[in-house]
């Protein structure tokens, strides 16, 4: 089983991605964490992150024990990843560890920009989750205050609406809603009613397919 799982900039993907793992017992893979790893390895070698070389280099030299480090969390190394992964060969080197993934059973949940169109494109189920500019702003303001990284939500604001110019207008994977994803908007949902409403799309999707297909997400949840 694999739920794919993309939206922009702090809509509450990660929150929701991780929660459904834990739910149906599959792995999770915040697929944003490749490309935050991408931009603070570069950041670290005092590397300019608009050079398409080095970042494609950068890519190939990723050190997934290095993950959990909070500093990919900061504000600039997230600025960084959307820089990086508007370039095609960074995409490119970052695709096996995702596809990989996606296939050890039994299975996982994975969130980020291009997992339904172009990492998972058989995904079992596809979420795209929304959420107003300004309450992806407040959010992530919150996020960063309470992790000691103080911020000014206008300028966070600034920086969600440039994030979602580039993110949406790249020409490789350009994070858009694949054909057959279903929209949760949460502007309006806290993270129970996220999940809540995530529960009875992928409830609902298990429900029409065929007896047995989903016999293993079943005797998991
Ligand atoms: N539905 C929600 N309502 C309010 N806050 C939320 C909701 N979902 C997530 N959050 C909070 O918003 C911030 C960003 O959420 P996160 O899941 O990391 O978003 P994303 O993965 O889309 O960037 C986190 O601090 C998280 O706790
Ligand atoms: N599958 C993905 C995941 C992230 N990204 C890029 O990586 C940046 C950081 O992703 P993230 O998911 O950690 O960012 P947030 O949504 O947590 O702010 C995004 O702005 C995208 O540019 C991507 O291009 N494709």
């Amino acid at each position: 089983m694999i739920i794919a799982i993309d939206g922009p900039a702090a809509s509450g993907k990660g929150t929701l991605a991780r929660r459904l793992a834990e739910r149906y017992r599959l792995k999770h893979l915040d697929s944003g964490v490749l490309y935050r790893a991408v931009a603070q390895r570069m950041i670290d070698l005092g590397l300019d992150l608009a050079d398409p070389a080095a970042a494609a280099k950068a890519a190939r030299e990723i050190d997934p024990a290095r993950f959990d480090d909070p500093a990919l969390r900061s504000r600039r190394t997230g600025e960084g990843a959307s820089i990086v992964s508007a370039v095609p060969e960074v995409r490119a080197a970052l695709l096996d560890f995702q596809r990989r993934f996606a296939a050890e059973p039994p299975g996982a949940v994975i969130d980020g920009r291009d997992i339904g169109t172009v990492i998972c494109p058989d995904a079992d189920v596809k979420l795209f989750v929304i959420a107003s500019p300004e309450e992806r702003a407040r959010r992530r303001a919150l996020e960063l205050t309470r992790a000691g990284e103080p911020v000014d939500e206008a300028a966070i604001l600034l920086d969600i609406r440039a994030r979602d110019e580039r993110d949406m207008n790249r020409a490789t994977a350009p994070l858009k809603p694949a054909e057959d994803a279903i929209r949760i908007d949460t502007t309006t949902l806290d993270a129970d009613a996220a999940f809540d409403a995530a529960v009875s799309i992928i409830e609902r999707r298990m429900a029409e397919r065929p007896a047995g297909a989903d016999a293993a997400l079943r005797a998991n949840a």
